[in-house]
């Protein structure tokens, strides 16, 4: 693939994800300019830069760096990088300074084109799925951890040449980068491993030592089912990444296909220097709100619409929420309390 043109692009929340693929295609060449709500992230980045950490490679870029109400101008190319919860905001303060017949990209978890498409019209907006791991360390510094999945795609799966543009840049930053015709396959995909993410961050255990643990594997198991019975309800197509093998937890799949891809996201959660989720850090380091509502909120909600039962996903919010609010500790007990809810579960399956 020859190098694409350097490009014009918008990043909207400069954090974790943005930041790093923001980097990247900074030094690939690319006129970049990041927007983030963190005004001493925005002032670090101006004045030393964004430095990229972390166990893959280490460099920092000189970059335009904005709060929402500093910007002016209009870009063709807005890439949306926000936590989900802050979708609606974003996608309004971003609306004047994406062109008429421009694309925003959202690369983000959870189903965040449905709140975008109102805001900005769909025909304008994309989705793209990341499993890379990253964090924001502190201002002006972001860790890039492990490498992961990254697609994009059309709403509708269409190959259009800005599609084949935006995955071009995207290769830049992820060699591997898929353009997909089936990119809500991955976003579901995702909220099914989101929920198993969620379960381990309610533990104080790291990903890949949470997931391995025998006595939760049939409660881990359990919940990627919830999902995807409700993404298979909602006509899903969901795809494989990085370990998560969707037919794993399809109706009709064997514990030992499942068990198999437990394994398999054990490994390649061994592998990256991310030990904890975001989800984990938002709690346990950040304090603040996560992106449960965001997240697992859609399965229960596309469940409910659906008839298909949730319970230990909508138990598994409350949990978080409770956790958000100071109510509950983490602790493995908080699992202990979810496996309580198997037997019912399994009874009626
Ligand atoms: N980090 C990871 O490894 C992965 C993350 N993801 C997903 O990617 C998305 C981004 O996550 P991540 O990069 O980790 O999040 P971060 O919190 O690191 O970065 C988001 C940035 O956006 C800022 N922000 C919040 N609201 C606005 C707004 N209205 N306008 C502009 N900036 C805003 C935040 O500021 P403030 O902090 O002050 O709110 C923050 O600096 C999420 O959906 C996440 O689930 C997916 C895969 C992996
Ligand atoms: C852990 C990770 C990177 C998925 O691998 C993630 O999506 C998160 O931190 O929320």
């Amino acid at each position: 693939m020859t190098a694409p043109e350097p490009q014009r692009l918008l990043i909207w929340g400069a954090g974790a994800i943005g930041g790093c693929i923001g980097a990247y295609l900074i030094r690939a060449g690319h006129d970049v300019t990041f927007v983030d709500v963190a005004a001493a992230h925005v002032q670090a980045i101006r004045e030393g830069g964004l430095k990229i950490v972390g166990p893959i490679e280490e460099f920092t870029v000189q970059a335009l760096a904005f709060t929402p109400d500093e910007l002016e101008g209009q870009w063709d190319t807005v890439l949306l990088c926000t936590k989900a919860q802050d979708t609606e905001a974003a996608g309004k303060a971003l609306a004047p300074h994406l062109t008429g017949n421009g694309m925003l990209v959202s690369v983000q978890n959870g189903l965040n084109p449905l709140i975008l498409n109102p805001i900005l019209g769909k025909e304008r907006v994309l989705g793209s799925f990341v499993n890379f791991g990253a964090d924001y360390l502190e201002p002006g510094t972001v860790t890039y951890s492990g490498r992961g999945a990254v697609v994009i795609g059309e709403q509708d799966g269409e190959f259009t040449p800005r599609a084949r543009r935006m995955h071009a840049l995207l290769c830049q930053f992820e060699p591997n980068a898929v353009l997909s015709p089936n990119i809500y396959g991955y976003l579901w995909s995702k909220l099914g491993y989101g929920a198993l993410l969620f379960a381990t961050a309610v533990t104080n255990d790291g990903i890949a030592d949470a997931l391995a643990r025998p006595e939760d594997r049939e409660l881990y198991i359990e919940l990627g089912r919830e999902v995807l019975r409700v993404a298979a309800a909602e006509g899903v197509r969901p795809e494989a990444f990085n370990g998560f093998d969707p037919a794993a937890f399809m109706p009709g799949a064997s514990e030992s296909q499942a068990r198999a891809s437990m394994d398999e996201m054990v490994a390649f959660n061994r592998k990256s220097a991310k030990t904890h989720s975001g989800i984990w850090r938002d709690l346990a380091v950040r304090k603040r709100r996560t992106e449960v509502d965001a997240q697992l909120g859609w399965v229960v909600e596309f469940g409910q619409r659906l008839g298909v039962p949730t319970p230990i996903t909508a138990r598994l919010v409350e949990q978080v929420h409770e956790l958000e609010d100071g109510r509950r500790e983490l602790s493995r007990s908080n699992l202990d309390e979810l496996r309580g809810l198997l037997p019912a579960v399994q009874g009626r399956a």
